[in-house]
């Protein structure tokens, strides 16, 4: 693709300190800019969550407050908790960090890409070697991702972590265990050439509405729902064009996904659809996308999830705040903005 190749810096939309913050008490997404504002948007609403006292509205503030200062030492602190994993922790199995090989990944997800990859290849071409679980309206899709012996090694891998003492950034305000690909040293070796060799000519067929041939960045984090841990995730969009979200195991039961309409649609949450985890298996779908995760019946269950991300059509509209985004630098990808256009985007296929 045009950008390949090409170091670019990457930036966030400046609404990250003050949308989407996730009040989880009272399973509310709110926008932040102090207090007044706060009571005028969300004042019945959170009322008829529980937040009644003047000391439960000054405990969420506290908390708000926190959280926008939280943010606004993300990626500083992220890089720094980088460097001293990467000069100082050993890991159990060290293959993992060894460039992709076609070995670790599923005989059907290697047919899926290389056919998608081919000059003929088109979207019925490509329907037949993968799963669709949802056709017109919710466009999702299915289908085996790594192999058994990679899944069993990658979560060994993640377990040694997270017994390690090395610091541990989180995926997100929802989730409270997991870990960060990027600060593992995950990415180089693994994130970006699974997105640039296969997910990106299979996406580019699924999703070219969406960006998916243009994908240049990702996010891509490990999220864990365990008895006594996280145990459920709550409904939300992604901050992504798309969306694969592969079940590495271990044994479980529960703790399907449901997937209502767009964001933007009006009844987005009717109807949802329930999606279960096959171990090995990766779901594909749209960011914007409502989702979430029933709760966790019994076991352990571990997700790699990478959000997949395309300047080309982010640099437009923020998803998150729906505006043209607010730029601001940021370390690594950033959320996926830059101030540069990819030369080539047919604007044609975008809109
Ligand atoms: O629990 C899951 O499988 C879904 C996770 C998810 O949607 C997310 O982290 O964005
Ligand atoms: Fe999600």
């Amino acid at each position: 693709m045009a950008t390949a190749g090409v170091p670019q810096r990457f930036c966030r939309c400046a609404c990250f300190c003050s949308e989407n913050l996730y009040v989880a008490r009272y399973g509310l997404h709110v926008r932040f800019r102090g207090e007044q504002q706060l009571r005028a948007d969300y004042g019945p609403i959170l009322r008829s969550r529980g937040c009644v006292t003047p000391k439960d509205f000054q405990q969420l503030l506290e908390e708000l407050e926190q959280e926008v200062e939280r943010r606004k030492r993300l990626g500083q602190e992220s890089a720094a908790r980088k460097a001293l994993i990467a000069s100082s922790y050993h890991p159990a199995r060290p293959e993992i960090y060894n460039s992709l090989q076609d070995v670790a990944l599923a005989p059907e997800f290697l047919a899926a890409a290389e056919y998608s990859a081919l000059p003929g290849a088109d979207l019925k071409g490509l329907l037949q070697r993968l799963e669709t679980v949802s056709a017109e309206e919710k466009r999702i899709y299915r289908l085996p991702v790594f192999t058994a012996p990679f899944c069993q090694a990658l979560l060994e891998e993640l377990e040694h972590f997270e017994q390690s003492d090395m610091p541990k950034g989180r995926p997100n305000t929802m989730n409270n265990y997991g870990v960060l690909l990027h600060e593992l040293g995950l990415d180089e070796p693994l994130v970006t050439p699974l997105r640039e060799r296969f997910l990106q000519p299979l996406m580019a067929l699924l999703y070219p509405d969406c960006g998916g041939g243009w994908l240049d960045s990702h996010r891509a984090f490990v999220v864990k729902y365990a008895p006594g841990q996280d145990r459920e995730l709550g409904c939300h969009y992604d901050n992504a064009e798309l969306t694969i979200n592969v079940s590495l195991g271990k044994a479980f039961t529960g703790g399907a996904l449901y997937f209502g309409g767009l964001f933007q649609a009006p009844s987005a949450l009717a109807n949802p659809l329930e999606v279960e985890h096959v171990v090995g298996q990766g779901v594909l779908h749209r960011g914007g996308q409502l989702h979430g995760a029933r709760p966790l019946g019994t076991g352990e269950r571990w997700n790699l999830i990478v959000w997949l991300r395309a300047s080309a059509v982010r640099n437009r509209l923020c998803p998150m705040c729906c505006r043209k985004p607010d730029l601001v630098d940021d370390v690594g990808f950033g959320d996926g903005f830059t101030r540069e256009e990819p030369t080539t985007v047919d604007v044609c296929v975008m809109t």
